[in-house]
């Protein structure tokens, strides 16, 4: 059910129907009981419709809204929500989680999930899953597009048409064949990208902290001012971190070729945008293209300001790397699928801050989830709540961080609210749940 407080995104003919991905990873649900209460999803930022799809067939309720909320929003609506859904802007922070006592999971729709504060969502039993590489290839498409557009400094150049003007003129126009390619951050984005510029002819290097295979041709660099010395343009794909905060600045840009270009693609923190701004109107660097900002607006209306603004041959998007059709539809499905199947069978396969698990479903046995402080002698008094009840453990599996543990039992009878709140009240507990 839709909240009526935003329309979904139109259906694409490519996505009318739930998609082969999902059917196959969730049609051994089928013979899971369905859950014992209702389930409530809250989808923000126009969350794709592939999802909302996916939740609707499994009952669930599911409120979409088109934008993120802020803080105080969030914390009171989050109150009675099992599931949500969010993007890239919505921030859930320590203080929104402490609102959300039925809370069960949290769906990044993206591949960043710096938006959530992990370490808080771990340590109250809350595990968060996203789509590490569904929109990888729409970002790589993109910024070997800009590319192209920068060397022939095509967004001025059309603007003029728009405006009446004819800037036909081939000065430091170029080809992008033969030029150097510098990426930094070689990851799923960085080593795709890589294979894409090498069939344009591109020369590759790149800077990742980490020993990575180079694909194709191309060439590790030792350092990153290695890479910002020797580019033609360089494009960053890092994540955001305390170290790439800032890694662009003043500093760094001097360090690079006169005329080279300069793409962020990937979290607004990591490029001081005044820095690069300077740095353009002075003629240092030839063009910029920025994806991301270190303020990005909730929604369209609402203001957007940024130094780059009117800076030469510069293209600015608002963060759409990842905003294609076949994206979104992927990341939907995906991030859809895990949370339903955390719902229906307490799967963790795949979540980003807590012990991944599966227990295959077993007729005629009852399965209970328990997600606890990871201190000495919790399995013991949760075995012996169901012994002293004559309860027979089918199955049991206990996976662990330094901080948490998370347990799930099957067992041979039909679990009792009382054992539950019994469980749940054990002082290392943080979340119990009956599933069937
Ligand atoms: N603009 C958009 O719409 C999108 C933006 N992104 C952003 O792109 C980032 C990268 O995405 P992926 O390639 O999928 O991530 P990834 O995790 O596969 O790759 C990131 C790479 O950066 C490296 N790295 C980390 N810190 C570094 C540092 N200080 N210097 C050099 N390398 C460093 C890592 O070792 C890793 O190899 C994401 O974290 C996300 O923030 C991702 C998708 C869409
Ligand atoms: O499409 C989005 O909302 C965010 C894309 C992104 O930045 C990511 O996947 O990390």
């Amino acid at each position: 059910m839709n909240s009526g407080r935003s329309s979904p995104q139109s259906r694409s003919p490519i996505c009318s129907s739930p998609p082969k991905y999902a059917e196959m990873e969730l049609q051994h649900l089928e013979r899971i009981p369905p859950p014992r209460h209702p389930v409530k999803i809250l989808l923000l930022e126009n969350v794709h419709q592939t999802g909302v799809l996916l939740f609707e067939k499994e009952g669930f309720q599911v409120e979409l809204l088109k934008t993120s909320l802020t803080e105080e929003e969030l914390m009171e609506k989050i109150k009675d929500v099992h599931v949500i859904g969010i993007r890239s802007k919505t921030k859930i922070t320590k203080r929104v989680l402490e609102n959300a006592s039925k809370l069960l999971a949290i769906g990044c729709f993206c591949i960043g999930t710096d938006q959530v504060d992990l370490e808080a969502a771990e340590r109250l039993g809350i595990p968060v899953f996203n789509s590490p590489f569904a929109n990888t290839r729409s970002v790589a498409e993109l910024i070997i597009a800009e590319i192209v557009c920068l060397s022939r400094k095509l967004f001025d150049v059309s603007k003029g048409c728009h405006e009446g003007q004819w800037f036909k003129s081939a000065v430091g126009c170029h080809e992008i064949r033969g030029k150097t390619l510098g990426i930094v951050g070689y990851g799923h984005i960085g080593s795709q990208l890589s294979v894409l510029a090498e069939s344009q002819g591109m020369n590759v290097i790149f800077y990742d902290i980490i020993p990575v295979l180079p694909l194709g041709n191309s060439t590790p660099c030792k350092s990153l001012e290695e890479v910002l010395s020797n580019s033609d343009f360089v494009t960053l794909h890092v994540p955001k971190s305390p170290q790439t905060e800032n890694m662009i600045g003043e500093k760094q840009i001097k360090l690079m070729k006169k005329g080279a270009y300069l793409l962020n693609a990937s979290r607004g923190t990591v490029v001081d945008l005044k820095a690069l701004a300077d740095s353009l109107r002075s003629g240092h660097l030839g063009g910029a293209a920025i994806d991301v900002y270190p303020k990005e607006p909730k929604a369209n209306g609402s203001g957007f300001e940024t130094p780059l603004q009117n800076c030469p041959n510069t293209i600015l998007t608002p963060h759409i790397g990842g905003s294609t059709e076949e994206a979104q539809q992927m990341i939907g499905e995906e991030v859809a699928t895990a949370l339903i199947k955390l719902v229906r069978s307490g799967s963790t396969v795949n979540a980003v801050n807590f012990p991944n698990l599966e227990v295959p479903f077993t007729s005629s046995s009852h399965r209970i989830l328990n997600v606890h402080r990871n201190v000495p002698g919790v399995l013991r008094d949760i075995n012996n709540i169901f012994a002293s009840r004559d309860t027979n453990v089918k199955a049991q599996v206990l996976g662990t961080t330094a901080d948490i543990g998370y347990l799930i039992v099957d067992v041979d009878k039909e679990t009792s609210e009382e054992v539950k709140e019994a469980i749940a009240s054990l002082k290392p507990s943080l979340r119990t749940r009956i599933l069937y």
